[in-house]
């Protein structure tokens, strides 16, 4: 059973209800209690009035509402407007109190103090202590009498993602322009061009993990914006103002990682003239974006875990542990579980790495983006060509964007983003044809993935993709058998050559005809 707490500092307005000097109603405080739509188990009311004002509040209090025992905090604050000591204390007192808590449904009573008090609970119960809002209503009668309520404050934003690192960082004055702004998303993601509800979501995520300073493991292709997504979250977690090193760790030679990464001692090995820092070092306080990190050799992988373990590293050479912060994201195209079931990637080292897991959907998944990112491209190639002699603002034909639309991008944006530059320069005219995109469209060996992952887009057609399959066997079936359509059938394990005849003729191909 969930017990119900309200949290509510003592305002001015309360204690001159208490004292008899208010001239309409309860006061914020007294008016919650008052409501008889709900029942508090338990009432804790922080106060910066000195402590024997507010006792008196209290002992008024308990005989207005009937509520007995409520507890009483006293907060000695810098100033009933100055933010961050509000948040501080506030988030001192609620943590003091082992909150949140799963059996205990909380409530911050917003008008009780000053509206930077109020923004504080607004923060707090959006983040890290969800609660429910509630703020005193008042209205006037046509005979001029006031009435008081109580309602609930609902807004369905989410702080913690959109605004936690700013309010951490900016000056009280800046948090003061928030507080008054319009909502709005975290500028940080913005590079992030999509419109599938699939990258939302991994936007969404990427954001809410962003200010917790926990691992990140980012899955997906080559080319799906994984740096991208690696840089967004440094830029939105409270490190942006320190160092973000990007390290690709398949680019590392498997004898110089572990110097790399953690440094060394001058002479420690063979050709180390100088003492090296190591990245983990240069990344100390900020963020350390390790791409590819299936490619880490076993030792690495061992001494990265204690690092993380330890928050201490030890380089090369050294005898002594150093002591760093850094915050991991890891990234990788493979498919870490497969590797970690190989052996070749440890258990513990991927569910220390994988606290929060983004998985980036290949481009062939979204074909909503696709169209999203030519345009944008498309104005990226113009943007930064215009200065060229003879430049002519390209546009893009239906035909061609419809060739663009059905290609399965194994290179994903970075494939789609050269494809388009190529197309741009090498096309005569202003617009793009589909001959451009055609000749421009790096045409990879037909593989597996290319027939198992083509996009699925509405209109798709299963029987075409299968019936390619099976023009391309019977074609090499021909080919190898020069044109013997019975030891053709036996290669393709037909059980005559007229059925595979029948075939052949359903799907076009003459006996002369063979596969390239
Ligand atoms: N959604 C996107 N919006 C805009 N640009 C994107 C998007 N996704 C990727 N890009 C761009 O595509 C290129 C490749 O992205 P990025 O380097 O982040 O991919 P990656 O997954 O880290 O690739 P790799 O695995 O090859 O290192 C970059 O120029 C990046 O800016």
């Amino acid at each position: 059973m969930q017990k119900k707490w309200l949290i509510s500092w003592i305002g001015e307005t309360d204690h001159k209800a208490a004292e008899g000097t208010l001239r309409d109603g309860v006061g914020p405080v007294a008016n919650a209690l008052m409501d008889s739509s709900v029942k508090y188990d338990c009432i804790h009311l922080l106060t910066n009035y000195p402590h024997e004002r507010s006792v008196q509040f209290c002992d008024w209090l308990e005989q207005k509402t009937g509520y007995v025992a409520v507890n009483l905090q006293d907060v000695h604050l810098a100033g009933p407007t100055h933010y961050a000591d509000i948040y501080l204390q506030v988030s001192q007192f609620l943590t003091e109190l082992k909150l949140p808590k799963d059996n205990i449904e909380l409530t911050f009573h917003l008008s009780p103090g000053t509206p930077a008090m109020a923004v504080i609970w607004i923060m707090l119960a959006k983040t890290r202590f969800p609660a429910s809002l509630i703020q005193s209503l008042q209205s006037k009668l046509d005979d001029g009498t006031v009435t008081f309520g109580i309602e609930k404050v609902d807004f369905p934003f989410d702080l913690a993602s959109d605004f936690l690192p700013e309010f951490l960082q900016r000056s009280d004055q800046r948090i003061e322009r928030l507080a008054a702004a319009p909502l709005s998303h975290a500028p940080e993601f913005a590079k992030i061009i999509h419109c599938s509800a699939m990258m939302q979501e991994q936007i969404d995520l990427s954001r809410r993990v962003a200010i917790h300073n926990v691992p990140i493991l980012i899955l997906g292709e080559t080319g799906t914006g994984k740096e991208l997504f690696a840089t967004a979250i440094h830029e939105a977690s409270r490190r942006k103002a320190q160092a973000f090193i990007a390290v690709n760790c398949g680019a590392i030679p498997k004898e110089l990682v572990n110097s790399e990464l953690f440094g060394h001692k001058k002479g420690a090995f063979t050709g180390a003239d100088s003492a090296r820092k190591g990245h983990f070092r240069e990344a100390d306080g900020g963020t350390l974006f390790l791409d590819e990190i299936g490619d880490l050799p076993l030792d690495a992988q061992v001494r990265l875990l204690r690092a993380l373990q330890e928050g201490q590293i030890t380089p090369v050479g050294e005898t002594n542990p150093i002591k760093v912060d850094v915050r991991i994201i890891a990234a990788t195209h493979r498919d870490l579980m497969a590797e970690v079931a190989a052996g070749r990637f440890r258990e513990d080292l991927f569910h220390r790495l994988a606290v929060g897991i983004i998985h980036l959907p290949p481009l062939r998944d979204r074909s909503e983006d696709i169209e999203l990112l030519i345009e944008h491209s498309l104005a990226r190639i113009n943007n930064d060509s215009r200065d060229l002699p003879e430049w002519q603002n390209k546009i893009i034909s239906v035909g061609a964007k419809n060739i663009l639309l059905s290609h399965s991008w194994p290179g994903n944006v970075r494939e789609l983003y050269h494809t388009l530059l190529r197309a741009a320069i090498w096309s005569r005219q202003a617009e793009i044809t589909a001959a451009d995109i055609s000749r421009n469209l790096l045409q990879m060996p037909a593989s597996t993935n290319q027939i198992l992952d083509q996009p699925l887009h509405k209109g798709f057609d299963l029987q075409a993709l299968l019936d390619q399959v099976e023009r391309h066997y019977l074609q090499r079936a021909i080919k190898k058998s020069a044109g013997k359509k019975k030891q053709a059938a036996e290669y393709l394990n037909i059980s005559n050559y007229q059925t595979l005849s029948n075939r052949m003729e359903k799907l076009g191909i003459s006996s002369g005809e063979q596969a390239e």
